[in-house]
């Protein structure tokens, strides 16, 4: 292969995303030329849709898989919290990169943290997941939509248009924005979405000498990790665009999963956690699901 070429989306965070990718496999193979495919798909375009109302899953990914399937592209990185539970018939995900910072963050230009906002702030996040915890925390809480990439949702949040906004903290890390972070939001009394904090390469399933080039990315600890969350999510149905979190942590061969099911009316939510063998990810992830289920989650994601 003389050039690898990595579809990519185009906002600020897809670009960082993608060129780390691209810097970690130039180390890897000093030889390899590597070019950046960027496109724009229906998740980034219709911003004042809700993305449950565009309908999608896979709506961040569409555009580089068509791509790939024209030819036009060799793999794609994707955040892996937005790739769908089922992937696409005929493609594959080689490499899973060491997870950053899976944690979510409050950010807010007057106020330190979720307990210190005044009466009835007004909270942006177009997140199910984000919504009913806030709820939880604090039933009083005015929430909502805020869409747009997190260079969008900040200047909103500057503008004066909420007291305080929820991102990853992965994100504004990864963008050098690392001081907007007022406070962390840490399990286990805030959990994250499945995967969240992770990157994933994806391509072909036909496509060997792609995925075996990638594969030196492929990080085995959070392979395990996001196996059993996705696994949960996938249990209970579950895409970007309904209120469930989950986060595994994997202490030597102990895999450990929390998952939440919140309902993003109200803010309640049901929790369950177990632990096992990190062999056993993929049923791990389904326990914590059956759990929640007969927790009475079912009514929340109905
Ligand atoms: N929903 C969009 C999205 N997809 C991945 C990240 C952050 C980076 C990551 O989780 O790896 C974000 C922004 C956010 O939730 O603040």
């Amino acid at each position: 292969m003389k050039i690898l070429r990595i579809a990519t989306r185009k906002s600020p965070l897809a670009l960082w995303q993608t060129e780390h990718v691209a810097e970690r496999l130039r180390v890897a193979y000093p030889d390899l030329q590597i070019e950046l495919v960027p496109l724009s798909t229906r998740g980034d375009e219709q911003l004042d849709r809700s993305l449950a109302a565009i309908g999608g899953k896979g709506l961040f990914l569409k555009e580089l898989e068509l791509a790939m399937e024209r030819g036009e592209a060799d793999c794609a990185v994707h955040s892996l919290k937005d790739v769908p539970m089922e992937l696409e018939p005929g493609f594959r995900l080689p490499a899973i990169l060491q997870r950053a910072d899976s944690a979510d963050a409050f950010i807010s230009n007057h106020f330190d943290d979720i307990a210190a906002l005044p009466e009835g702030a007004h909270v942006g996040t177009s997140s199910l997941r984000r919504r009913a915890q806030l709820l939880k925390l604090r039933p009083d809480l005015r929430v909502s939509d805020l869409r747009g990439n997190v260079n969008t949702r900040l200047a909103k949040l500057d503008e004066g248009q909420y007291d305080a906004i929820i991102l990853a903290c992965a994100g504004l890390l990864r963008l050098g924005m690392a001081d907007r972070i007022r406070s962390r939001l840490d399990a286990p009394d805030w959990l994250p979405a499945p995967a969240q904090g992770a990157i994933a390469i994806e391509c072909a399933d036909n496509a060997d000498d792609i995925a075996r080039l990638v594969a030196v990315l492929d990080d085995a600890t959070t392979r395990i990790c996001v196996e059993a969350e996705r696994a949960a999510n996938r249990a209970l149905g579950g895409s970007c665009h309904l209120p469930i979190a989950a986060l595994a942590t994997l202490n030597g061969e102990n895999l450990h999963i929390a998952g939440l099911v919140g309902d993003a009316a109200t803010g309640r939510c049901v929790r369950a956690q177990t632990s096992g063998a990190a062999s056993g990810a993929d049923a791990l992830g389904k326990a914590v699901a059956a759990s929640l289920l007969e927790a009475g989650a079912g009514q929340f994601i109905a």
